[in-house]
């Protein structure tokens, strides 16, 4: 299977609130963007990359791409107000009868693991880096009182790169939006399909830099990273 993978990198990162956008709020002098194209550089399963970025910053991804020197990223596109918008930009420009799809908020992603994922998705259909929950979780009601408590041996928090037959995956969001359908990541549109998505072992590590403690743990682990190099 040939694999291409989607970083979606256009969003406005409300919730950090910083004075730049996300995929570039730097980490040790270096681009958040730099660390996740790394990953899949470093990754022998991924054959190229489209980079989604937002409206306006096309330029700037095509910039680092090549300051980077980065060789798979072969386009870069803009996305759209949702990242469902933008994840379908980013499959559209892409050939591969396997696609990756991963945020670019999360940087801190391992070549093997998205090695892992492709191999899991070539053997289950689909697939998704996901992490046990480790607090126990709960269900408010409509006045925001807990209700209820799911079983947390069944609750998976699901990272990215998700893995996913292309044509399923244009499938999957030719149905939602047919359907008006919102999905915050793709495995849930695999349930419009009635498709299962396997599960594989990801790491808490690979936290997607969201609000701004998010970035000063990413800080100490991309840090760790370089120590050990
Ligand atoms: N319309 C959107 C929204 C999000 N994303 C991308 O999807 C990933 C996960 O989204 P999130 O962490 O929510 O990023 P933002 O949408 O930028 O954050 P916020 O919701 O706080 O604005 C990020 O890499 C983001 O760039 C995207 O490509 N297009
Ligand atoms: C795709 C995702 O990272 C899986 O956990 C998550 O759903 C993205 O959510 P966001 O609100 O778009 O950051």
């Amino acid at each position: 299977m040939r694999w291409g993978a989607v970083v979606v990198a256009a969003g406005r990162g409300t919730r950090m609130g910083a004075a730049d956008n996300k995929p570039y709020l730097p980490i040790a002098g270096r681009p958040v963007l730099a660390y996740t194209l790394e990953a899949f550089e470093r990754c022998d399963a991924v054959e190229t990359v489209v980079i989604v970025a937002a409206p306006g910053e096309e330029e700037r991804a095509r910039e680092l791409v090549a300051k980077e020197g980065f060789r798979k990223t072969a386009a870069v596109v803009t996305g759209g107000a949702e990242r469902q918008d933008s994840v379908l930009a980013g499959v559209n420009a892409l050939d591969t009868d396997g696609v990756l799809v991963h945020d670019a908020a999360r940087p801190l992603v391992e070549p093997e693991r998205i090695a892992a994922c492709c191999r899991s998705a070539e053997e289950n259909g689909a697939a998704a880096l996901a992490v046990p929950v480790k607090d126990t979780i709960k269900v408010t009601d409509k006045d925001g009182f807990m209700v209820a408590t799911p079983d947390r041996s069944a609750l998976w928090a699901v990272q990215t790169p998700q893995a996913f037959a292309r044509a399923e995956l244009i499938e999957a969001h030719r149905l939602a939006r047919e359907a008006g359908a919102a999905a915050t990541d793709d495995t849930m549109l695999m349930e419009l399909l009635g498709r299962t998505v396997a599960v594989v072992p990801g790491d808490y590590r690979n936290l997607k830099i969201t609000t701004p403690e998010d970035l000063l743990v990413a800080e100490l682990f991309l840090g760790r990273r370089q120590e050990e190099k």
